[in-house]
């Protein structure tokens, strides 16, 4: 379903490479997470398969297609074989869920009688039954996240790209979107997601391909991921917030592979305070001030031409 050949890409004012040779191919209906630390070129993975970026070496394949050889002015009808989901949600926010929904089908041309079948039956499917009529900024997080999900597979893509779909999530929400995209794959639909996200990743046991530096280092199925995110000392972390708490010996061995749960409450720990109910993972922790942030979050212009996205 997508195939990459010797391909290889250096962005713009870049020094090494974003991709550097990469041979790999993803059989339709399979579940690949595209792991590894920031910078490794997971983004612009998905970026050669959605054609954002053209690759400078080497040719990338989407259902037999040659990416290089679809002409600008085909694109837009290329990238409707294609759902994708982001970490921002990218919603409109002037809109309802259903219109956000049927927004995607307007854009191609779909009827109305098909638009008021279909979004029904999507949002329905990404347990949003119900909520239609609300606007983003009347849905949590979670239920953004699963608006922009139905937008992305109510035509029927064959892949399905999610792009750190759970960053901005906490845990609890991120199983419930894991549950969803695993239902699409059970349906049929190819998903390829990138993620830093150990906890979902070893939860899932799917095909885990490995990035560093723009290099494969690791392509195995069912597999787990222990991801490299540095533990910050408490005694940094404390300094860092301003705190007056007296600096804390970690108590653990920093090299130590660990979830980002287990990273989250160990600081908590070192920090002498019990973790909180809403513990977050410390990338998370980051984000914490993101994860509804964003009501009236203005659209991406990149989102014109891809499926499922609006302008
Ligand atoms: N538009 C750009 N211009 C210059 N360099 C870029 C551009 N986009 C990405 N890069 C560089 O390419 C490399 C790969 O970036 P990419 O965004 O693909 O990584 P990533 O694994 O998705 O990272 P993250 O997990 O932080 O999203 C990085 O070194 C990044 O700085």
């Amino acid at each position: 379903m997508i195939r990459f050949e010797n391909v290889s890409i250096t962005h713009l004012k870049q020094i090494g490479p974003a991709l550097d040779d990469i041979s790999l191919e993803v059989q339709r209906g399979e579940f690949v997470f595209l792991v590894g630390p920031s910078g490794s070129g997971k983004s612009t993975f998905l970026s050669l398969v959605l054609r954002e970026t053209k690759t400078q070496a080497g040719q990338v394949y989407v259902a037999g297609q040659n990416v290089s050889n679809v002409p600008s002015w085909r694109v837009p009808k290329f990238r409707r074989g294609i759902g994708i989901v982001f970490q921002d949600f990218r919603l409109i926010s002037t809109k309802t869920a259903f219109a956000n929904v049927a927004y995607a089908m307007q854009v191609i041309g779909k009827s109305r009688a098909a638009i008021r079948t279909e979004v029904p039956r999507v949002l329905e499917l990404v347990g949003l039954e119900g909520k239609g009529h609300r606007l983003p900024d009347e849905l949590s997080g979670g239920e953004q996240q699963r608006v922009a999900i139905a937008r992305a597979i109510v035509n029927q893509p064959d892949i399905l790209l999610a792009d750190e779909p759970t960053g901005n999530l906490d845990p609890v929400t991120s199983v419930g979107i894991m549950d969803i995209l695993d239902k699409i794959n059970q349906n049929g639909t190819t998903v390829v997601m990138a993620t830093h996200d150990d906890d979902i990743v070893n939860s899932m046991r799917k095909r885990v391909i490995e990035l560093r530096q723009g290099k494969v280092v690791r392509d195995e199925d069912a597999a787990q991921y222990t991801s490299t995110i540095p533990i910050v000392p408490a005694a940094q972390a404390a300094n860092e917030a301003g705190s007056q708490a007296p600096a804390v010996v970690p108590a653990m061995d920093e090299g130590a592979p660990q979830t980002r749960r287990q990273r989250a409450v160990s600081a908590a720990t070192e920090r002498d305070v019990a973790p909180a109910d809403d513990a977050m993972p410390p990338r998370l922790e980051r984000n914490r001030g993101r994860i509804y942030p964003r009501p009236g979050a203005r659209q991406h212009p990149s989102d014109a031409t891809t499926n499922g996205d609006q302008p």
